[in-house]
């Protein structure tokens, strides 16, 4: 049976990366998915806009929705400070398969918490069931039509305080514009765009900060 494009990445980290570097990689399935396959990761662009607005924020508490092959997972664990967390969430078992060797090859397994399943159910049970109060961050890279629905069953789980941060990759490219609209217009969302390209390509994509006002 032949291997997925996840796996074949998986084993290309696995040869070429170092175990425990979470730099090395990131910077080895940038360098897999732009000389061998294109994979939908947020790519090194976009992920240095992602790491500015993790430090920025400096979460305690992180929720990242789209795993995939846990690229951004590693990416953002790697800036948490010491006793904080990222809770991230994929609905392909194949893929959290992939995510979570990918996590622990990189050595963040103990800032990462993997959560399989889809987010309309998940979210739900983050504050009873996975002891979350707040989320200080949280990265949408998910169904690009999920993006809206599940801010507002952020807003509907108490979820998000005055000050948390929510980050949308391809609001362009896929796009995300109902997203776009909604967070505009919302008198509780002050957003920030920052142009930016598709992962690997010369696509033209962006990303959305939307800081939630309370
Ligand atoms: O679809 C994208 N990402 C979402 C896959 C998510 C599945 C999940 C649903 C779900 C529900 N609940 C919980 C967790 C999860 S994970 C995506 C696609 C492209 C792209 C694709 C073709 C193309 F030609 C150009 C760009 C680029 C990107 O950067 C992407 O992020
Ligand atoms: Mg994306």
């Amino acid at each position: 049976m032949n291997q997925s494009k996840e796996q074949r990445i998986l084993n290309f980290v696995l040869q070429n990366a170092v175990r425990g570097d979470p730099c090395s990689v990131v910077d080895t399935i940038d360098k897999y998915c732009s000389q061998k396959e294109w994979a939908m990761n947020v790519g090194n662009e976009k992920g240095k806009i992602l790491d500015k607005t993790v430090e920025e924020v400096n979460p305690s508490v992180a929720l990242e929705l789209g795993t995939y092959c846990g690229y951004s997972a590693v990416r953002i664990s790697r800036l948490l400070k010491a006793g904080a967390c990222l809770l991230t969430v994929e609905f392909n078992p194949e893929f959290a398969a992939i995510a979570k060797q990918m996590i622990e090859f990189a050595g963040v397994q103990d800032k990462v918490k993997l959560l399989e399943g889809p987010s309309e159910e998940i979210i739900p049970q983050l504050k009873k069931k996975y002891e979350v109060d707040t989320l200080d961050f949280v990265f949408l890279d998910h169904w690009k039509d999920r993006y809206t629905p599940d801010t507002i069953l952020l807003q509907e789980c108490n979820l998000l305080r005055k000050g948390s941060v929510l980050l949308a990759d391809n609001v362009i490219f896929p796009g995300a514009p109902d997203f776009l609209n909604y967070v505009r217009k919302s008198p509780h969302f002050q957003c920030t765009n920052y142009p930016s390209h598709l992962e690997y390509m010369q696509v033209e994509d962006a990303m959305e900060k939307a800081v939630f006002l309370g």
